[in-house]
């Protein structure tokens, strides 16, 4: 694994492309070169919301449905209370970066939280690398984390079609 904080200040340094992929997920982030494990790909840039707030926006709209949380409590002393753990929403603002779908489990980009340099070391940023070694012109995915059986019903946004044998949320897995 590349050193986190320096590669991300680098920025995007691979050949990405949005596409339109065949398999109804709307458009999708590709890589046009074969890469690495362990590739840094880009940040995931997006809105800093409380979760309050993005539970609100969730209530409103379903298409709130890639969020990730930014800190949680890993940066501070115990739990954060919802309303100050921090979110980061890509529907509205963001990069290449919100073009990532999901893949359940066996998706071949991760999330890594790496730290800046902040008076309170509260914030993260979200940084996507490479889980495995990828071919040229494959779909770059993560797992979102989705309970697609859980009883949320916010987080029942899309049934999915990553094309994973291990699919925990395509319209047959539905447990209604
Ligand atoms: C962050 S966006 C990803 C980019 C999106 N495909 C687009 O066209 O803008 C998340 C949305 O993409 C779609 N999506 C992502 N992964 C999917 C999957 N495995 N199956 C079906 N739809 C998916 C869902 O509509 C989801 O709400």
């Amino acid at each position: 694994m590349q050193c986190g904080n320096r590669v991300i200040q680098r920025g995007i340094t691979c050949n990405l492309q949005v596409f339109f992929t065949n398999e109804g997920k709307g458009w999708g982030l590709r890589t046009l070169d074969g890469l690495p494990k362990g590739a840094f790909i880009c940040e995931l840039v997006g809105e800093v919301l409380t979760s309050s707030e993005l539970h609100e926006r969730k209530a409103k709209n379903s298409k709130h449905v890639d969020q990730v949380l930014l800190d949680a409590s890993w940066g501070s002393e115990g739990v954060l209370r919802d309303e100050e753990a921090l979110c980061v929403d890509p529907t509205f603002y963001g990069n290449v970066g919100r073009f990532v779908n999901h893949r359940c489990y066996d998706a071949n980009l991760v999330i890594i939280p790496v730290e800046v340099e902040t008076p309170d070391r509260h914030y993260y940023h979200l940084a996507l690398f490479t889980a495995k070694k990828i071919e040229a012109f494959e779909e770059l995915t993560r797992d979102y984390g989705i309970d697609f059986d859980g009883t949320d019903d916010l987080n029942k946004a899309f049934d999915c079609m990553c094309g994973s044998k291990y699919c925990r949320g395509g319209p047959n897995n539905s447990k209604d």
